[in-house]
């Protein structure tokens, strides 16, 4: 079945991933033909956003079998499997997904597992789709009319299944009229808000103003923000919160200036294998990350550069976590897993 999202594009037998590293000035779609070219686009930024990293992995394990034909089996695709789960080590959709195909793929081999992965990685990524959609509307509900929000990173249609999870909010805010407006933080070292973030919103026509991240204390001490909020890679057992580099700041300065600090996620991105935060692995990108922004330098060449993707925010400074099926208020270990228990 052929499936079209923002970034990813399956056409029932193959796989296009939209580069999202050339946006907002470029529009390349880049063919995915095995695990190794999935793995390599993960890793690489092609593709990124927790949730589309997990549905790139499932289309990279089905195309893997794909590949194999009639030697497909699951021990045939443990080293494809390995490698896709080395791409990236922080959002657990990553996991998730494989280990929801592996669930799958049992003991079928050949076209029978080859057909088997396909459905769920379609399933997936549709799944995807209706999660984002259910979590705009209960995030919007919780929204003040005339709501001017902050928000970080990329969360949107490009970062998944289509809609978005901090963004779907903003867009199912925007749909129902409860929205002024939304600051977008331009998301240093990737620039996610300032390429992607701001590229989405403007195409839906949402007022946005794009901000150095560096101003949203400055703006919030103005009384110019509502609410934050951002979308999430891992959520452990007790509601710790691992996302982009910069949120946890973000959690301080909402918390000081006493406002609403939301997280929107799928349920495939809660960990409740991982009691806490402090057990989350954070990814350390590479240095020229930071001394260069987009191959052009901006530090001495060799600077020592200390690069985390990921911050951990705690449970406490966090107002709600909100996903397909309902809210979390001030999450803590015993709401998220009844929340857990409650969807299954
Ligand atoms: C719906 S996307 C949620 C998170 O994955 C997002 O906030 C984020 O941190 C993305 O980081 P990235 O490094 O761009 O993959």
């Amino acid at each position: 079945m052929a499936i079209n999202s923002a970034a990813i594009r399956w056409h029932g037998n193959s796989l296009e991933l939209l580069d999202q590293r050339l946006l907002p000035t470029q529009t390349v779609w880049l063919t995915i033909s095995d695990s190794q070219q999935a793995a390599n686009a993960i890793r690489e930024m092609v593709v990124r956003g927790a949730p589309a990293i997990g549905i790139a992995a499932a289309y990279g394990l089905a195309l893997e079998a794909q590949r194999l034909g009639d030697n497909a089996s699951l021990p045939a695709l443990a080293t494809a499997i390995e490698c896709l789960a080395s791409s990236r080590p922080t959002a657990v959709n990553l996991f998730w997904a494989l280990e929801r195909l592996q669930r799958t793929a049992g003991e079928r081999t050949g076209s029978e597992l080859v057909q088997a992965l396909i459905e769920d990685a379609e399933s997936i990524h549709q799944e995807d789709l209706a999660a984002n959609r259910r979590m705009g509307e209960f995030g919007a509900a919780l929204l003040s009319p005339g709501a001017t929000l902050y928000t970080h990173c990329n969360t949107g249609a490009l970062a998944t299944g289509g809609h978005g999870t901090a963004l779907g909010i903003i867009r199912s805010a925007w749909e129902a009229g409860t929205l002024a407006g939304v600051y977008a933080g331009e998301t240093r070292p990737w620039l996610q808000g300032s390429r992607l973030t701001s590229w989405e919103l403007l195409n839906d026509g949402i007022p946005v103003t794009l901000v150095a991240d560096s101003s949203a204390g400055q703006l919030m001490a103005q009384g110019k923000i509502d609410a934050v909020i951002v979308g999430a890679d891992r959520i452990t057992a007790n509601g710790d919160t691992a996302n982009k580099i910069g949120t946890y700041t973000l959690a301080v300065l909402a918390k000081h200036h006493g406002i609403p600090f939301i997280v929107a996620a799928p349920l495939s991105t809660l960990d409740s294998e991982l009691p806490d935060g402090s057990h989350i692995v954070i990814e350390e990108r590479d240095g020229s990350e930071i001394r260069q922004i987009q191959g052009k330098p901006v530090a001495p060449a060799h600077c020592p550069v200390y690069n985390p993707a990921f911050d951990v925010t705690p449970a406490s400074l966090i107002s709600a976590i909100v996903t397909e099926r309902g809210v979390i208020d001030a999450p803590d270990t015993s709401k998220v897993l009844a929340h857990l228990q409650a969807s299954h």
